[in-house]
């Protein structure tokens, strides 16, 4: 219930956003197709009472807006990736580059001012704000000050931006997260989705309310990130024999949010369903995919939510709709990466085989 409220409150904000009556109707074809003759809610995702195996190039087909000429400049998309510090440039660059490679059409990286000339150097079509700062470089007694700034950097974009990815190679200084902590509150004000990932979720795991019930919040953790919020948020250990149960029951504990576990099936819930996404990837773990998969969330729940433009749409959680998508969209390309390079695949051979993965499971024209 809760989560319904905040997705449509969302929604307002989204309006200018929503795709064209003829986009809508090639998705509501595809749902009619996939579905049967009337229009209901598509079976692509599980049910409450178990987990099970999501149909992904189904969901990644729904999602994926035609491109269609009418459409300007950022309706396909606006993010944001809060991360990048001294020692990790990677991150923030794969998340937001993965991003624009799936089909946003403008990608941000707010990030400390170490990293920001690092970043730009990697791509001329990042947009890169270096407005965070760490402990190091600031005095006790300017800290309110800077924390003020810096908040007044973010606010004056957050309302653009139809998605944020927080934590990539954020680090984990203690005044740069505090300062990340009020970003977060401010985009739970404004009702603006964020993808918490990496340190994010180091900052979340300590300070749960930063997320808790807010329906807008999805979480990636992988097997560590994973293991510390269980042990914090249900004071237990992991679970393998019941790990579907026990993830809905950590969803539930948060209120409702959605959470991505990262493995050898990636499994997703709101804490009503769970399901899985095992479509078959690559045997190589090298740094990085998680940052790919972060930034893929971002746009697929961006274009799930313009999906839900009107109280008739099929399309019921965008939050769930993205993390699946983004999970099928990745494997297929790890995949694709891997028969070329074999042993030697990088994240960013994985990134060049995104668009050829997307473009085989729905053709751009
Ligand atoms: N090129 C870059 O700049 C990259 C930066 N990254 C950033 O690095 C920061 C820390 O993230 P990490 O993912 O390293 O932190 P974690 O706390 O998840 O991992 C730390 C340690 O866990 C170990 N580990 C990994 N998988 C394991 C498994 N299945 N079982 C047991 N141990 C396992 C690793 O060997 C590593 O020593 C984040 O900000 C993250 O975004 C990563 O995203 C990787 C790429
Ligand atoms: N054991 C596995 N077998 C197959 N695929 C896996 C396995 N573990 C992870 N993956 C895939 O890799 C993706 C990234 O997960 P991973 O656990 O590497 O994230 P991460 O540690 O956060 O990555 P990063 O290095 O970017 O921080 C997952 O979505 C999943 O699809
Ligand atoms: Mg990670």
């Amino acid at each position: 219930m809760l989560a319904k409220h905040g997705f449509i409150s969302a929604f307002g904000r989204l309006t200018s956003l929503s795709p064209s009556s003829s986009v809508l109707r090639r998705q509501q074809f595809l749902v009619r197709t996939l579905c049967g003759s009337r229009i209901h809610r598509p079976k692509l995702i599980g049910a409450m009472s178990s987990s099970s195996e999501a149909d992904a190039e189904s969901v990644l087909r729904i999602v994926t807006p035609s491109l269609d000429p009418k459409r300007h400049k950022g309706q396909a998309g606006k993010i944001a990736v809060i991360g990048g510090c001294r020692e990790y440039t990677g991150a923030p660059y794969f998340a937001a580059i993965s991003a624009l490679k799936i089909g946003a059409d403008l990608s941000h990286v707010f990030c400390t001012k170490d990293a920001a000339p690092v970043i730009k150097s990697y791509s001329p079509e990042l947009i890169v704000h270096p407005v965070l700062e760490e402990s190091y470089s600031i005095s006790e007694e300017e800290k309110r000050k800077v924390q003020e700034k810096v908040l007044g950097e973010v606010d004056k974009w957050m309302e653009r931006f139809d998605c944020l990815v927080i934590g990539p190679g954020l680090g984990r200084d203690p005044f740069l997260l505090e300062c990340v902590s009020k970003i977060m509150v401010l985009a739970k004000k404004l009702n603006v989705p964020f993808v918490v990932d990496g340190d994010g979720l180091f900052l979340v795991t300590n300070s749960i309310d930063l997320v808790k019930s807010y329906p807008l919040a999805v979480l990636t953790p992988n097997v560590n990130e994973y293991k510390r919020l269980v042990q914090k948020v249900l004071n237990c250990q992991v679970d393998e024999q019941n790990a579907e149960d026990q993830l809905r029951s950590l969803a539930k504990q948060i209120g409702g949010v959605t959470i991505l576990r990262k493995g050898k099936s990636d499994l997703i819930s709101n804490g009503e369903t769970v399901n899985s996404v095992s479509i078959y990837g690559s045997p190589r773990r090298c740094g990085g995919q998680g940052d790919i998969l972060s930034g893929g969330v971002a746009v697929f729940l961006s274009w799930a939510q313009q999906l839900k433009s009107s109280p008739e749409s099929p399309f019921e959680n965008p939050a769930i709709l993205g993390c699946i998508a983004a999970s099928g969209l990745l494997r297929k390309a790890a995949s694709l990466a891997f028969t070329k390079h074999k042993r030697s695949t990088l994240t960013s051979d994985i990134i060049e085989c995104l668009g050829e993965s997307l473009e085989d499971i729905c053709p751009a024209s």
